[in-house]
């Protein structure tokens, strides 16, 4: 085969049966299901954790099984005690026998008896009271052993009556119940040793790429870590499915076939993910038309993340296609297989919070798509929440774990204005807003000073937006601190001539930023910073890896390169980390980064700059207790030896 035909054959093409709205997909898919919940089997107790009853579940016993006392006394009749006083006690016979948990009672409590019971023994025939030891007094009498009662009590003190927890016959759980440790006690006390359970719906899950590996084992050049299959299991058995993982397959049309006909044996729903794009959607495609109809339901939802969805079903059983981004698979997944799997699992639909938050930035979408943001929230100036896009894209596989939340824009418009409201669906369970919100640069120094906070027990969270945009969110006081290394090039001074009305300025740390090189890389061998940008901006067969505008590095860069543009100069990554990663694999020859992270990649670092890395703290936030804490652990002895520790100096 030709090289063009390999790239038509690999290419992406617009192959979509017909790209519909979210709602139809759903509603065509499910009309091809059969929703209903699974049929039901019965589990020990011991296995019925984070099962769902098939149905209501009765007592078969009461509990307490019989009348029981629930205080170490005397059981007598309430009527021999009338009047009784510490002065004037009444004087009662003892019978010859001691009630102690477990023993059945062999004598009646006549009038003018008692009898000496422990917390939980069975009450005699004829008691119809108990009195606490602590108000009595045993002794030997002419008529033999008595006791004394000082207080006088009411029918049925101190006893629980058979049946008055739990009554026989009582329904204890309803149908649909997730059962957690306080069912299992219930059901254990009702003398129950099983549990009738909707039978878990049985989820498999096959990954197809010829460049996935399984976590653990070695990264070739190009490999990608098969992240889909292990979220995808966990968020089976979080709404109650079974996963069953298949593992990984090549995008080989006989090899998938076999597969999926093998996940359709074992498994009540298949979820495959990756190539529902390029050729591989066609290969779904014609596998799934070779199976029992009704085959492709649906191939496309104008939907961002998630266009590129497949849904299908071979009978009654489902078969969905997930896109391989991990962000755009985890997002349909908990769009149009959630739903399924909870209804077989016999599970009620999911219910997420929601709450109102305004766009901290201006974002924009894809028109013709709804597009659903990711966002994180922090407070803002006024107690309100802001919400913060995490601008990392479908494929991005922190995108989702992390985001507190998403809300849509509209298929009709083309972006959110910054400041528009905004509903925001909350995911991840119930939503707790950090105690410290950082937005600004981020370091791997900072995280060293947030672990040791975290074990104060202070949760902080940390928005990577850059240096300016977190200047920008201090200004706005939307921020408790905002990490910046921004340099003025006219004085050479780092951050303070940044600083504005209502912010002060914490010194942080300084590091140092260099060229990074590939050891061993000649051209650059016992050059001083500011030669090898000049040798290396000169030589044309140099490549260069620049950064994002608003970085700080690249504000160095720019003012060392003095308006040159190198070859490589529109290149610009986000992160020291990317600039390092493309020198070290040889996508480029020099960048600049600082000396921790290029060590991290085993590359050489010629010095630039010895950065500050300070943080803008607004004045109004200054007293809270954990922007205080925050200013303690920095200046503890045990961050400033970490942070030295990972290369740093601090202030
Ligand atoms: N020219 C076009 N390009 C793309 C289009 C398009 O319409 N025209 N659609 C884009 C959209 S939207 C999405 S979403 C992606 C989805 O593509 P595929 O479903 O075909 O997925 P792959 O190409 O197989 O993989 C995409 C990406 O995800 C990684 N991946 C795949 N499986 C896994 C996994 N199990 N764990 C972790 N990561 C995985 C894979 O390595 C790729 O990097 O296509 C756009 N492109
Ligand atoms: O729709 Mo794709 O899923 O942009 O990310």
């Amino acid at each position: 085969m030709s090289l063009l035909d390999r790239i038509r054959r690999a290419a992406r093409q617009e192959q979509f049966l017909d790209v519909l709205p979210a709602e139809t997909a759903m509603a065509r898919f499910q009309a091809a299901l059969d929703l209903s919940p699974l049929p039901a089997e019965a589990v020990p107790l011991a296995e019925a954790l984070g099962r769902v009853t098939a149905g209501p579940v009765t007592a078969a016993a009461d509990a307490p099984p019989f009348d029981r006392a629930s205080v170490d006394g005397f059981a007598l009749r309430a009527a021999d005690t009338l009047g009784a006083t510490e002065a004037a006690p009444r004087r009662l016979r003892l019978n010859a026998e001691l009630l102690a948990c477990g023993v059945a009672p062999g004598l009646t409590v006549e009038a003018g008896t008692a009898t000496a019971i422990a917390t939980g023994g069975v009450i005699p025939r004829g008691a119809d009271a108990v009195v606490m030891v602590e108000h009595t007094e045993a002794e030997e009498g002419p008529e033999g052993p008595v006791v004394l009662i000082r207080r006088p009590a009411l029918p049925g003190q101190a006893i629980a009556h058979a049946g008055s927890d739990i009554a026989r016959g009582e329904t204890l759980l309803r149908a649909a119940t997730c059962i957690t440790s306080r069912e299992i006690g219930m059901l254990a006390a009702a003398g129950l040793a099983t549990v009738p359970v909707v039978r878990r719906p049985r989820i498999a899950i096959l990954s197809t790429g010829d460049e996935l590996v399984p976590p653990g084992a070695p990264l070739p050049p190009g490999g990608i870590y098969d992240s889909n299959a292990a979220i995808l299991a966990a968020a089976v058995a979080e709404h109650g499915g079974e996963p069953v993982p298949m593992g990984i397959f090549r995008d080989d049309e006989a090899a998938l076939e076999g597969a999926l006909r093998r996940a359709l044996d074992l498994a009540d729903m298949v979820v495959m993910s990756g190539g529902t794009s390029k050729g591989a959607g066609d290969v779904s495609h014609r596998i799934l038309a070779r199976l029992p109809p009704p085959g492709v339901l649906v191939h496309g939802v104008a939907l961002k993340p998630g266009k590129p969805l497949c849904l299908g079903a071979v009978e009654r059983k489902p078969v969905v296609v997930l896109p391989g981004f991990p962000t755009s698979a985890v997002f349909t997944f908990q769009e149009f297989a959630v739903p399924v799997i909870r209804a077989m699992a016999g599970l009620p639909p999911r219910t997420d919070a929601t709450t109102e938050a305004w766009l901290a930035i201006r974002t924009p979408s894809e028109a013709g798509r709804t597009e659903y943001v990711m966002v994180s929230l922090a407070e803002d100036a006024e107690g309100g929440l802001a919400a913060w896009p995490l601008g990392k894209g479908s494929g991005s596989v922190t995108a989702f774990s992390q985001a507190d939340g998403f809300f849509a824009i509209d298929a009709a418009e083309a972006g959110a204005a910054a400041g528009s409201l905004q509903r925001i669906r909350l995911i991840g369970g119930a939503h707790r807003l950090p105690d410290l919100t950082i937005i600004g640069s981020h370091c791997t120094g900072l995280d060293a000073v947030l672990d040791l906070l975290a074990a104060e027990g202070v949760r902080a969270r940390s928005l990577a937006v850059g240096s300016l945009g977190g200047l920008a969110a201090a200004k706005r006081g939307e921020c408790d601190l905002a990490p910046a290394h921004l340099l003025k090039a006219e004085t050479g001074e780092y951050n303070r001539p940044f600083l504005a009305p209502g912010l002060r300025l914490v010194p942080g740390w300084r590091r140092v930023q260099g060229v990074v090189f590939r050891p061993g890389d000649a051209r650059f061998a016992g050059l001083s910073g500011p030669e090898a940008v000049r040798r290396a901006a000169a030589d044309p067969a140099l490549l260069l890896v620049n950064r994002n505008a608003g970085s700080g590095t690249r504000i160095l860069l720019d003012g060392l390169l003095g308006g040159a543009r190198p070859p490589g100069y529109a290149n610009q990554p986000k992160s020291h980390n990317a600039v390092a990663a493309a020198v070290a694999q040889g996508r480029a020859d020099w960048g600049v980064a600082t000396a921790s992270v290029a060590a991290a990649y085993g590359l050489g670092v010629a010095p630039l700059a010895d950065e500050h890395y300070d943080f803008f703290l607004p004045e109004a936030r200054a007293e809270r207790p954990a922007v205080r804490a925050f200013l303690a652990t920095l200046a503890s002895e045990a961050a400033r030896a970490r942070l030295r520790a990972l290369g740093f100096t601090p202030a």
